[in-house]
């Protein structure tokens, strides 16, 4: 657990071992306050190093520990142990000092880190407050502005920037025990006191109850429905406003609030669902555990549009060296420059937090026309636009020129895997990799495993995810995929509702204050009406192939609502045209503003299709909106297409913006309780029986008629016959 290790020249070592990161349990916090009496009443020691075993210094409190109901010796006293001793304490920092971990630091008289290392507390990621002296100790280094920005996001900041910021005293590049060592040895009877960060005085801008006044003002409209971004400005001002002891005080009533809290359940839910889909598993039996993934030492990406150019940055910043290939000389000339845009972007951003050695660090980007250049990569990732017809012709290519033990991977949002890996000479090598825009910042991935698609690819693919700082959840082959065949019900069930009366700023409200990032509205505008538009018109739902005679707002026996196609026919595209659901100060404008022209547009259309509208109120499109996509969950998973309710929750978390702190559209419907989503989703489906989608899935109902058994049970109700993955 942790050993007062050994004495070097008076230099006591302690090593703190939990593996896999040194979370602070309860035995490893009674370990290391047993080895820091010691090491204090020792006379042969004049100095103290704590380290982490396996160059991780510590992630901070053991999180698997919270829900239990013994407690363990508080990290709190140990802490406060550290800082009181007299005899000088280095904290040698290699790979992560998070939450507890970087507060343990903080206690501490001097902290070495190495360069590779990076620090944060990110406590409010799981609904929290830093609760063992970080909120306090943290504005009396580094000031309340910097301490706030970190508290209030939970970034983790690398040690160069940790240098810049003053949370550590010196970054190395190699032997960070030694050189703790070395440190410790040269402050051995030097005074301590202004070491004691607890004891010195906060630093804070002049005018600092206004900051905090504005701080929780922004923080309120950043996080919306959040209570613990909230709970770091109150911990803040008790920082500021109180002695460090009554502070002390304020900052764990905050924890014990927020430690009860549907939220703090929830976001930890999220932290584990993350790490439990990264493991994925086949009904074969195929896994993480027997696949092993292939190395990528070199890419190339297929198409420079939006995605392809986002894709080649992600991968330059993973450090993967990567060709970039264009059709011609024009289109090649653009996307070059666009490449080099972002990646001088990235950086700038990384120059500015004080990575001098980024630069360097980026993969090399080639730019080509020539397929043969192809010739050598591990992998090729096809970025063109969502037309079939082209992407089999790009993978015939790529079969014939590309080496034997390349992985073929297509960025398709919905297209089928298994029709483009037909065409290819290694089926088993094609994979979907749906990657979200912009590519290089978004952290989902989908993987979308083909019928054809092997263990090793899919292995393959997952680790690219990680190499890419990204979440990969590993999907089946179906139209849309897992995301966006649940979108697109949610936008339709919006669209439905502004037929029946609704405004879209109303819908878009609603769900921006459920917490979802961006109303649906807003989001159709952003991403381009005529993206749909295009998607409906090739398969024949609106333009030259529907039948003539087809009823405007029917399409077989569902209902179908033409508004979007009007739109685009009247050219408003969203924000790119000026003009959607909303209009915008110009063409590419932001500022969404409601149109009265929509309005009168909108009496027209319901008076020509003699629509009966209604009041519809916030509960009714909160809940038609979310339990039409809840239900399709429901049926993703009936058909295998996602093998437990958490890839759905990670996926949307990560990808669509909804809020975390309910945990997961599926997580949210289990707090709900699945009685009341079937009771109201048979309610909506009695009003409106020509929306089959609002028809409760089998498995819901199977779920609820189980005794509505806790998420974590639902796997085991799937039979899986049918499974795709
Ligand atoms: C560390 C990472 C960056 C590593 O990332 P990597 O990608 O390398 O690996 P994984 O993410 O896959 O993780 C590997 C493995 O490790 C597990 N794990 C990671 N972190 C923890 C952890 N902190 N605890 C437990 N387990 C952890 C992970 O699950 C994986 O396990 P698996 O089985 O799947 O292999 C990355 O993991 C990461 O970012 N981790 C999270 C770091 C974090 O969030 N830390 C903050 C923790 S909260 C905290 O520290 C709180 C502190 O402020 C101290 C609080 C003191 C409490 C005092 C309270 C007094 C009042 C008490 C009142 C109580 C109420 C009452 O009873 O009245």
């Amino acid at each position: 657990m942790a050993a007062f290790s050994y004495i070097c020249d008076s230099v006591a070592v302690i090593t703190m071992s939990n593996p896999p990161v040194n979370a602070l349990s309860s035995a490893l916090i009674r370990a290391v306050q047993k080895a820091v009496e010691e090491a204090i009443g020792d006379f042969a020691v004049e100095a103290i190093v704590i380290r982490g075993d396996k160059g991780k210094f510590s992630a901070g409190a053991d999180i698997r520990e919270f829900n239990r109901l013994e407690r363990g010796p508080p990290l709190v006293s140990l802490i406060d142990l550290i800082e009181d001793s007299k005899k000088p304490v280095v904290a040698a920092i290699e790979g992560v000092a998070l939450g507890g971990g970087l507060e343990l630091a903080l206690g501490c008289h001097y902290r070495i880190a190495h360069a590779q290392a990076y620090v944060g507390l990110p406590e409010v990621l799981l609904g929290l407050v830093p609760a063992a002296g970080g909120a306090l100790r943290l504005p009396r280094l580094i000031g309340i502005s910097a301490t706030l920005s970190m508290i209030t996001t939970g970034k983790y900041v690398q040690a160069r920037e940790a240098l810049k910021l003053g949370i550590v005293d010196k970054v190395v590049g190699e032997n960070t025990v030694d050189e703790a060592i070395q440190l410790a040895k040269k402050v051995i009877g030097q005074p301590l006191g202004s070491r004691q960060l607890s004891t010195l005085p906060v630093q804070c801008p002049p005018n600092v109850e206004a900051f905090l006044d504005e701080a929780m003002v922004k923080v309120k409209k950043q996080f919306r429905g959040a209570q613990s971004p909230l709970a770091c400005v109150e911990v803040l001002r008790a920082a500021v406003q109180l002695p460090y002891l009554e502070g002390k005080k304020k900052e764990r009533e905050l924890f014990q609030f927020l430690y009860t809290t549907d939220q703090t359940r929830a976001q930890q839910y999220a932290f584990f669902a993350e790490r439990e889909v990264a493991k994925w598993t086949l009904p074969s039996g195929a896994s993480w555990k027997t696949a092993s993934p292939q190395p990528i030492r070199t890419a190339a990406v297929i198409g420079l549009g939006t995605m392809g150019r986002s894709i080649v940055t992600s991968l330059a910043k993973a450090k993967i060296p990567v060709i970039a290939l264009e059709q011609d000389k024009k289109q090649l000339d653009i996307g070059s420059k666009a490449v080099m845009s972002l990646l001088d972007r990235e950086i700038l951003k990384m120059e500015q937090l004080g990575h001098t050695e980024f630069t360097n660090s980026l993969g090399p980007v080639q730019f080509t026309l020539d397929y043969g250049k192809l010739r050598d990569v591990d992998i090729v990732i096809e970025a063109v636009f969502e037309n079939m017809a082209l992407k089999k012709e790009i993978f015939r290519h790529l079969s014939g020129i590309c080496k034997p033990e390349a992985f073929l991977c297509t960025n398709t949002s919905g297209l089928d895997i298994d029709e483009m890996a037909s065409v290819t000479n290694r089926p088993q090598m094609v994979i979907g990799t749906h990657f979200f825009s912009p590519a290089h910042i978004m952290k989902l991935l989908e993987v979308v495993h083909g019928h054809y698609t092997s263990s090793t690819t899919i292995s393959t693919a997952m680790r690219l995810a990680k190499m890419l700082g990204k979440v990969g959840v590993l999907v089946g082959n179906c139209p849309s995929f897992v995301g966006n065949r649940l979108m697109r019900l949610y936008v339709e069930q919006a669209v439905f509702l502004v037929e029946e009366g609704s405004k879209p700023e109303e819908i878009d409200r609603a769900l921006e204050d459920f917490g979802l990032a961006m109303g649906p509205f807003r989001m159709m505008d952003l991403a381009g009406l005529d993206i749909g538009w295009k998607a409906r018109t090739e398969i024949g739902l609106t333009g030259p192939k529907l039948p003539i005679g087809t009823p405007a707002r029917q399409r077989g026996s569902k209902r179908y609502s033409p508004l979007p196609d009007i739109l685009c026919e009247k050219g408003r595209f969203g924000q790119k045209s000026g003009q959607g659901w909303y209009k915008y100060e110009k063409s590419g404008g932001r500022n969404a503003m409601p149109d009265p022209w929509l309005y009168n547009f909108l009496s027209e259309y319901q008076r020509i299709h003699n629509l009966k509208t209604h009041y519809v109120t916030q509960e009714e499109i909160i809940e038609r909106c979310l339990y039409v996509l809840i239900n399709e969950g429901f049926k993703v998973l009936e058909d295998g297409i996602a093998s437990g309710p958490e890839d759905i929750d990670v996926i949307y978390n990560n990808g669509y913006g909804w809020p975390k702190y309910t945990g997961g559209p599926m997580y949210y419907a289990s707090i709900v309780g699945l009685p009341v989503v079937l009771t109201k989703l048979e309610k909506y489906y009695g009003a409106n029986p020509d929306i089959p989608d609002l028809k409760p899935s089998s498995f819901l109902k199977k779920l609820v008629s189980k005794g509505n058994p806790p998420l974590k049970e639902w796997r085991s109700h799937l039979g899986f016959q049918s499974s795709m993955l």
